[in-house]
């Protein structure tokens, strides 16, 4: 839900309240944040370098770019509110600009040497997705996108780098199925908008099997880094499912509707060098070197001047995105129907019901 005007006034006033002194980096992101959603983009001249209080004030309202003035309010009620609980859970301690910075048990999100590393961390369930991972992944995409760091990166802890929606989602909702399936909708649609919205540079460090939306989702990639041991796996018609995250989109865009076909109604397992080939992986790495090479490569990748890489992703993006809100929301809505479907249930059911492998 957009931020209203009463929501942005309370949050004004909320700041004023604030007791804890929420330290400068948090002021000037406040600052930046404020300003684009009263004033727009910059329009500040710049100041002196020597001029160290208005440089930064520049630098962090400059570092919006364009963003929406909409998108900037609701990103300062965010902000806000996560002030405010967080002033209400002493215990939490200081959040620097760069070191391990958030932390929820299943999505780690840490900050360091530019990057915000955003860690699928459910190994013993090879990193399913549950409904609180997708809220704490779309809180994560939102402060990185205000942050001080210059790209994200998504890996995964363990074997597996994600083995996609967890099944037991809608089996475990509280409520009727069909409350639980247009909820399911909703969050999906604001999941995958904010990995559209993005702004810096959004890279996959894909350490081992991808399956589903863990898949899916790489469309909207920057870049897509895969160990040898990666594969890519979307089985939608098996599950009695339809493809989400754009995909319906993205995939035959980038490889041809043949090849996309394979992927996303026969349920192909593509290999790490297949999903190259088909253009969905920017570069394939050996298992034994692939954490050490990926890294080196994205820490260099980080130190190039962040506001040109900002402009250059959303040169590239800027014609696809009403396009790609449009898919999304049509994804969402078909999707909402399959949830319902006998295939799909039977397949589910099927899933949480099998027998142990012993
Ligand atoms: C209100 C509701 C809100 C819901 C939000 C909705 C948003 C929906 C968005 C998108 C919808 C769909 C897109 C998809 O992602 S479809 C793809 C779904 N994934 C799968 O089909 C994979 C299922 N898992 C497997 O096939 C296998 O587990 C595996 C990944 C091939 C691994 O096999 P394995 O033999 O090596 O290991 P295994 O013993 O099976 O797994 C270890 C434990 O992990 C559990 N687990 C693995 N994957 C999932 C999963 N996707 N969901 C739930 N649990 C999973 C598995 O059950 C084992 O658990 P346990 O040890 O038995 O307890």
């Amino acid at each position: 839900m957009r931020a209203s005007q009463q929501d942005f006034e309370n949050a004004l006033n909320q700041v004023k309240l604030l007791k804890k002194d929420p330290g400068n980096e948090v002021k000037l992101r406040l600052y930046a944040l404020y300003k684009q959603a009263t004033d727009g983009p910059c329009n500040m001249p710049k100041p002196g370098m020597l001029d160290f209080v208005n440089k930064a004030k520049w630098d962090a309202w400059n570092a919006l770019g364009s963003l929406p003035k909409e998108t900037a309010r609701q990103n300062y009620v965010d902000l806000v509110s996560s002030l405010s609980s967080s002033s209400e859970a002493p215990s939490q301690g200081k959040r620097g600009a760069d070191e391990k910075a958030r932390e929820s048990k299943d999505i780690l999100v840490t900050s360091e040497d530019g990057i915000t590393k955003i860690t699928f961390n459910r190994p013993t369930k090879k990193n399913a997705i549950t409904s609180q991972m997708y809220r704490d992944i779309i809180l994560a995409l939102k402060n990185a996108s205000t942050d001080n760091t210059v790209m994200a990166v998504f890996t995964g802890t363990g074997d597996y780098y994600c083995s996609g929606n967890d099944l037991t989602n809608f089996t475990s909702a509280t409520g009727g199925i069909e409350e639980a399936a247009s909820n399911g909708a909703v969050l999906l649609r604001d999941f995958v908008n904010s990995f559209i919205d993005f702004p810096k540079p959004l890279v996959a460090v894909v350490n081992g099997p991808a399956v589903g939306i863990s898949v899916t989702l790489l469309g909207l990639f920057d870049g897509v880094f895969a160990s040898d041991r990666a594969t890519f796996h979307t089985p939608f018609s098996q599950l009695g499912q339809s493809p989400e995250a754009c995909s319906s989109y993205t995939f035959p865009k980038m490889m041809g509707s043949a090849k996309a076909a394979e992927m996303l109604l026969f349920g192909k397992k593509l290999t790490a060098r297949e999903a190259w080939a088909q253009g969905l992986v920017t570069e394939v790495f050996p298992e034994n070197t692939f954490e050490t090479e990926v890294w080196t490569r994205l820490k260099t990748y980080a130190k190039l001047p962040p506001n040109a890489m900002r402009i250059s992703k959303e040169l590239i993006r800027k014609n696809e995105k009403e396009k790609l809100y449009a898919v999304n929301a049509e994804e969402c809505t078909t999707l909402q129907a399959r949830w319902l479907s006998e295939e799909c249930m039977n397949a589910i059911m099927s899933f949480v019901s099998r027998k142990s492998k012993l």
